[in-house]
């Protein structure tokens, strides 16, 4: 058995912990047969291959009895690079768990799992459905809602360097005033109803007018707003720190892609810059 997990990039901006958006970047985690104990067969450096491996631990959060099995991954997202590697790690071992444990679990049983272990729910809700979600938690459970996708084209600049969710989420206030967060939540609530309006010139203004966390983790991407400043004059609706960064997300009208790239190299940008398309669904599990 085979399940194929896509990345995803949280916030768009103001949708703090919030909003995200699935993208073809996958998870596939290969279900070998069962073994004296977890192995976890994988080239990336730096992650376990035994029980202690995030896939392995979130399954058997959900199921404590699973019977070892050998798996074998492979990944085209990037690790700590704001693609949301971690949350697709999580909702891989819920699936392996709901499929070897026979649990059935529903699509919103799978988000109050994931998101209570991811701690919010804007990456692992849209992993879980697809396309573009927007959730929160609410007296203690997850609930989340799907919008419609703007029709972009999704460029994200791929720094070299790795920036870890918890170093990142470091630089971030531990709490703001009444008025700042009041205004901070207006911004993000009339951009979802730009998103659901489809009115793209209105949503990506407000994209960009984020006051929760930009601000304050623009110092460890300088990146950032030098591609804001490209995506103005060649053809971005909005550019935003993918999840905690250092991902930068552009979304470009189709036309004006090749303009928009020339743009950040022009800037003196050379790291990865990748076209990237929006998953339409989430989480699959395949025969094999
Ligand atoms: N495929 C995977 N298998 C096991 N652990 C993973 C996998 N992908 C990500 N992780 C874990 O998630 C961490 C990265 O999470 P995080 O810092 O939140 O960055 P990201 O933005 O990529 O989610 C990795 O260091 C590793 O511990
Ligand atoms: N809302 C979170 C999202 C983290 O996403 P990741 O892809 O960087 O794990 C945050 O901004 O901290």
């Amino acid at each position: 058995m085979k399940i194929k997990v896509p990345a995803s990039s949280a916030n768009l901006g103001p949708g703090f912990d919030s909003i995200g958006i699935a993208i073809s970047l996958y998870l596939t985690i290969e279900v070998l047969g069962e073994t004296s104990h977890w192995y976890v067969d994988h080239q990336m450096t730096d992650i376990p291959h035994d029980e202690t491996n995030m896939i392995v631990a979130s399954a058997l959060k959900v199921k404590p009895d699973l019977p070892p099995h050998k798996l074998r991954v492979y990944s085209d997202i990037p690790l700590a690079h704001g693609l949301g590697s971690s949350s697709s790690a999580i909702v891989g071992g819920i699936e392996i768990a709901d499929r070897l444990g026979h649990l059935g679990l529903e699509d919103h049983e799978k988000i109050e799992m994931a998101a209570q272990m991811e701690g919010h729910p804007d990456n692992v809700a849209p992993t879980i459905l697809g396309s573009l979600v927007v959730g929160c938690k609410v007296h203690g459970h997850f609930t989340a809602v799907k919008a419609p996708v703007p029709p972009f084209a999704l460029i994200a600049y791929i720094p070299a360097y790795n920036l870890k969710t918890s170093d990142s989420r470091a630089v971030l206030p531990k709490s703001l005033t009444f008025a700042d967060a009041v205004q901070a939540s207006a911004v993000a609530n009339t951009a979802v109803a730009a998103l659901f309006a489809q009115d793209y010139q209105k949503a990506g203004e407000l994209m960009e007018s984020d006051l929760f966390h930009e601000r304050y983790r623009s110092q460890l991407v300088p990146e950032l707003e030098i591609i804001r400043n490209v995506g103005h004059k060649h053809g971005a609706i909005a550019t935003y720190l993918s999840g905690a960064g250092p991902t930068v997300m552009s979304l470009v009208d189709p036309q004006h892609i090749n303009d928009f790239v020339n743009g950040v190299r022009e800037a003196g940008l050379k790291d990865e810059i990748r076209r990237l398309e929006v998953a339409p669904t989430g989480v699959k599990y395949l025969e094999d």
